[in-house]
């Protein structure tokens, strides 16, 4: 009996080591990938990209594989990561659609119904879906909204004028995350949520945001048929995951409850505040029940845009003053633009984004920082469309996955300069701003672009040029680098500055 159950043992590890050796063999010999270099174990293992998605550095270890093996790096046994500025357009494009991989399955919520924007996979239930609120995101749109944002920045500048005169250090990365909610707030609810006023984090949404990312990102890395057990058991062994998630449900309470409220104020006449939140419940009273656009599908546009639009924001905020605190000369010359336009009168205070659009040198440092630091850091994964894609000159069958980290392209030294590595603004004044321009996918590319992306550049065209000119900003420890969580999100921790405010600021 004994005898028997080892032999069944021994041909049970005898068979699977000879599928390991065989698939070993055919993903290194044999496979349609495999003369794409790239790490031995990733090229027969979804190992390797999980673990180093674990470590929450990709974009270093992207960069550096790059360096070593060119344009093309095969990351997995059937996924390739793509450095090729050409390749943005070939695979983000409208030309041909390259589809969103089952990465994103991990982000969509467990419903029947539509997922929202981020996750959908269908490309024709997206741009469908898409179409009905595009306007709504519009600038224009956006700026109807800009009173709103101004009382944010109020708050902001309040809370950083205390912080000058108590000469107390400041956490930049919390207060612009706090910034970055509560303007959210008030476009898709109507109201800030209380981040700044109460200078807490209200529903303990930025920590389930910290929590949830990592997950949603291991989960969307794992071979997919682990995506379901991995999240599941997340779920029931971190208490942390647990509770972002009791979070995230208070959030979409919250934006249930909001939208109740407003649809009633909006019917007696008390509001008339232009926010998106309105928008929205005007599309759905006029034709909603023609393109089934209902109340849960407002939530689900508003409670998403809160989890993709608040970190995102604030990380892009963070870069740009950081590297503008580390380098005097261009902090400097952005001080002298920003105070000659106040002078001269054609910036005022509060900034208005027509306004501050004008100016070359805080456009030059806003592409610069978020060229250098791209809020998301990993590879937007993508599947090659039936009749298959030739990359970088390689031709890819129909259904291999292949991407292009921001972090990565955006370094390009064809496209950016011997210089690209260093925070250098003048490259879009002398440089080739097109060709730059058009490897830039810090907010993704062609159908699939961030929706929220005005938005984002409505707050930072408004409270870069307002700190500059309101105070002087510099880092408590210049020998310390800020620390760096790359989970989708790429979130700055430790950027601790001291502030002072300007004699000419406002009062
Ligand atoms: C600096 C700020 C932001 C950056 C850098 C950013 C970046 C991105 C990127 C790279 C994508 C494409 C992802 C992919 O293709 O896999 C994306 C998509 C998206 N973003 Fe943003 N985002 C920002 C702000 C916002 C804001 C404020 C909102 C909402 C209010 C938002 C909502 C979305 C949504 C819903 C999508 C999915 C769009 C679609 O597939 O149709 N984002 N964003």
């Amino acid at each position: 009996m004994f005898l028997g159950n080892l032999s069944l043992i021994q041909t049970a590890v005898t068979s699977v080591s000879i599928y390991a050796v065989g698939w070993i063999i055919y993903c290194r010999y044999f496979h349609p990938l495999c003369s794409i270099p790239g790490p031995f174990l990733a090229s027969f293992s979804r190992a390797w990209i999980v673990f180093k998605t674990v470590k929450g550095d990709m974009e270093h270890t992207q960069r550096a594989l790059h360096k070593k093996y060119g344009y093309l790096v095969r990351i997995a046994p059937n996924e390739v990561a793509c450095s090729d500025p050409e390749a943005v357009q070939t695979i983000y494009g409208t030309k041909t659609i390259f589809t969103k991989t089952d990465y994103y399955n991990a982000w969509a919520p467990p419903n029947n119904g539509y997922v929202g924007h981020f996750p959908a996979r269908d490309e024709k239930e997206h741009s469908e879906r898409r179409r009905i609120v595009n306007n709504v995101y519009s600038m224009s749109s956006v700026l109807e909204s800009e009173k709103a944002m101004d009382s944010c920045t109020q708050l902001f500048s309040e809370t950083m004028r205390e912080f000058a005169e108590q000469k107390s250090v400041v956490d930049l990365s919390l207060w612009t995350n706090m910034y970055a909610f509560d303007v959210l707030g008030e476009l898709f609810y109507g109201n800030k949520f209380g981040f700044l006023s109460e200078r807490k984090d209200i529903g303990n949404y930025m920590k389930a945001i910290d929590s949830l990312l990592p997950a949603f990102t291991i989960g969307g890395t794992v071979p997919s048929y682990l995506t379901k057990l991995y999240l599941v058991s997340t779920i029931l062994f971190s208490l942390s995951v647990r509770g972002a998630l009791g979070a995230v449900k208070h959030l979409e309470n919250a934006s249930e409850a909001a939208v109740k409220r407003r649809k009633q104020e909006i019917e007696e006449n008390k509001d008339d505040k232009r926010d998106m939140l309105r928008k929205m419940l005007e599309i759905h009273a006029d034709r909603g029940e023609k393109i089934n656009f209902t109340y849960q599908h407002i939530c689900v546009e508003s409670h998403s845009s809160i989890f993709a639009g608040a970190d995102t924001t604030a990380i892009a905020i963070n870069s740009i003053l950081y590297h503008l605190m580390r380098n005097p000369a261009a902090y400097e010359k952005l001080t002298a633009e920003v105070d000659a336009a106040v002078a001269d009168g054609t910036l005022s205070m509060p900034v208005a984004y027509v306004e501050a659009i004008k100016l070359p040198y805080l456009k030059a440092c806003i592409n610069e920082g978020m060229r250098l630091h791209p809020s998301v850091g990993l590879t937007m994964p993508r599947l090659v469309p039936a009749g298959g894609a030739t990359i970088s000159g390689f031709h890819f069958p129909q259904g291999y996955r292949v991407g292009v980290n921001a972090a990565v392209v955006q370094y390009d030294k064809d496209v950016f300069g011997p210089d690209a590595e260093k925070f250098n603004p003048d490259r879009w004044i002398e440089g080739d701003a097109m060709r730059m321009v058009k490897t830039m996918i810090q907010f993704g590319a062609g159908p699939r672009t961030c929706i929220g992306k005005n938005i984002s550049l409505s707050e930072i065209y408004k409270l870069v040029p307002h700190i500059v000119r309101v105070f002087h900003i510099r880092l408590a420890d210049p020998s310390k680098e800020w620390k760096t969580h790359n989970y989708w999100f790429n979130k700055q921790t430790d950027v601790y500055i001291y502030i002072k405010e300007r004699t000419y600021g406002l009062n």
